[in-house]
């Protein structure tokens, strides 16, 4: 599937449309709009020609096997790779054209979590020093404002001020990406791009963290990409579903038609192989609301 959606500047080829009507104008004023994205590794495309937008407190999610290209699509997103083609906007700003000041105040407002919390957090560092280090670089908080800012953000995200002192192996997985969480939200960014961020979780620490990234994004508004490998883990989350698959996004959609009526064959088997998605489907339940936890 190729070309850009119409937030790219104006609807060139009709994949709004052959998706399903994904991008139908709902998401006016959408911070986030990734135009055509492409990257290609030692000759072999891992990202092909990728299109879509993110409303504010909207969570987009982007599902597909191993190798389908949403890493590279996420790193894209934040800046941590440079597409061979297309564009990420920021609020209608070009990333790649912004420099020094602008594109640091400009990644400020796109923060990422990983999959695994302990590669992003320094192992030597204590965690409330590792959550202030983005209000050190990005705003003029004096130290006092910074340690009641870390304070609160701690208790965000579910963990106790006293907290800030101990380094991240005090912490168990859940808890460490907690404060990867902290530490992302801790300048409001604009939109959250979360890779695989319960993927290492057993299954009730991944409820846990789904649901205080559901409640974050209520209460401070921000847009989230939200990339997983899972359709169950997926429909706690998402508004949206974006599927790829060898680097294109075949489908995109509400969520509740991704989970009821497919359109694209690869997401009909995806959505067969989630036992309890299928079983609700051969009911005839209408999913009608597609964060509502099953079971
Ligand atoms: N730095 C890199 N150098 C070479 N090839 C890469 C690099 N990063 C990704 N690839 C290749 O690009 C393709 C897409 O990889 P990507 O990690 O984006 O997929 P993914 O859907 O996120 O899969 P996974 O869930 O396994 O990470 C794969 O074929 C991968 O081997």
């Amino acid at each position: 599937m190729t070309g850009q959606d119409r937030a790219c500047g104006g609807g060139t080829s009709g994949q709004d449309r052959a998706r399903g009507g994904g991008t139908s104008g709902q998401n006016a004023g959408a911070p986030l709009r990734a135009c055509g994205l492409v990257k290609t590794f030692g000759g072999r495309p891992a990202v092909r020609d990728v299109s879509f937008e993110v409303g504010a407190g909207e969570t987009l999610a982007i599902v597909g096997e191993s190798g389908s290209g949403k890493s590279t699509t996420a790193r894209m997103l934040v800046g941590l790779l440079r597409p061979d083609r297309g564009q990420v906007l920021l609020d209608g700003d070009d990333l790649a054209r912004l420099r020094g000041r602008a594109l640091r105040a400009r990644r400020r407002d796109l923060q990422m979590v990983f999959q695994d919390p302990l590669g992003s957090l320094d192992p030597a560092m204590r965690v409330g020093a590792s959550i202030a280090e983005p209000l050190l670089l990005h705003t003029a908080l004096d130290a006092a404002a910074r340690r009641d800012r870390v304070a609160d953000l701690l208790r965000r995200v579910g963990l106790r001020p006293e907290h800030a002192d101990r380094l991240p192996r005090a912490f168990s997985g859940g808890q460490r990406q907690r404060i990867a969480i902290a530490r992302a939200i801790a300048c409001d960014p604009r939109v959250l791009i979360c890779d695989e961020p319960v993927s290492a979780l057993d299954v009730s620490t991944q409820a846990q963290i789904l649901g205080l990234l559901a409640g974050l994004r209520e209460t401070t508004g921000f847009g989230c990409v939200f990339i997983s490998h899972d359709l169950a883990v997926v429909r706690l989350v998402a508004d949206r579903i974006g599927v790829m698959r060898g680097g294109e996004l075949v489908e995109l959609g509400p969520a509740e038609q991704i989970y009821t009526d497919p359109r694209h064959e690869y997401t009909r088997e995806l959505v067969a192989a989630v036992p309890s998605l299928t079983a609700r489907r051969a009911a005839r339940t209408p999913c009608t609301n597609p964060k509502e936890v099953d079971g």
